[in-house]
């Protein structure tokens, strides 16, 4: 799907470093007067962070954040933020994932922020993805599925993916692990392991009617285009179509 890399490096540095080119490459789909959707991780922090800067260079967009996080940051850097409304769309939301595939499938969550993610990713004219070139994976499900989950509903929750072949995992506090770890809405999340997930609609669907879970983390059919960054080149991704480096083109989207 990818050329290979031939770049060496160590590898958190390296994946750090295309984390980096992938947020900043966002900003080639950003419009003068656009109102966006701010993603939430650590690759759309970089890209929060490049709009600020070109915000303060006279840039006009407005922005609604996937979670508290991302929020404090774009006020952090001087993002005009707009509050949820009825009516309220974006011209583009630009997050990071967990995971894609070729047809820009995406597993999210692994920052927790993935209700507010599908919420704002929804309500967007177009996705687009940024992420590492770690990400790209031929079928969903090396990284466990997130759920966001009612705390009271919890034990048949477990019961319910469990019984659907998955292994579900309740999510700990990062620095407590005697603690669950809380959502912005103070939900729970749970880690699900399916193994490869082959029929990603069709589990997604099964989610779905789940009592208690309030969402998860399959973002199907969403995502209009992916920045992915391998060995120092930024390439574009559509669905179920071959990479093609980002210099190819002159005018994004
Ligand atoms: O889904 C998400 C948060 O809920 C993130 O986009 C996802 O976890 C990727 O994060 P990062 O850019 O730090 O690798």
């Amino acid at each position: 799907m990818l050329p290979p890399a031939n770049l060496p490096n160590s590898a958190a540095t390296l994946q750090d470093q295309e984390k980096a080119q992938a947020g900043a490459a966002a900003l080639r789909w950003v419009r003068d007067g656009m109102l966006l959707g701010l993603g939430t991780g650590s690759t759309s922090a970089q890209f929060i962070r490049q709009l600020g800067v070109a915000v303060q260079a006279g840039l006009k967009v407005q922005g609604t954040a996937t979670s508290l996080a991302s929020e404090a940051l774009a006020r952090e850097v001087g993002i005009p933020l707009v509050a949820p409304r009825r009516g309220l769309r974006f011209d583009l939301a630009v997050d990071g994932a967990d995971e894609l595939d070729g047809q820009l499938r995406l597993i999210k969550g692994g920052g927790g922020a993935l209700l507010r993610e599908k919420l704002l990713e929804t309500a967007s004219d177009y996705l687009l993805v940024v992420v590492d070139s770690s990400k790209v994976v031929p079928t969903l499900g090396r990284f466990p599925l997130p759920l966001e989950v009612v705390p009271f509903a919890l034990p048949w929750v477990l019961d319910a993916v469990e019984a659907l072949g998955g292994a579900p995992v309740v999510r700990m506090a990062k620095n407590d692990a005697t603690t669950y770890y809380y959502s912005d809405q103070k939900n729970l999340l749970v880690d699900c392991h399916f193994g490869q997930i082959a029929d990603a609609e069709r589990l997604a669907t099964q989610l779905k009617t789940i009592p208690g879970i309030v969402e998860h983390g399959l973002f199907l059919g969403l995502a209009k285009a992916a920045v992915v960054v391998r060995g120092g080149e930024a390439f574009v991704l559509r669905p179920g179509q071959e990479a093609r480096p980002a210099s190819d083109f002159a005018e994004l989207p």
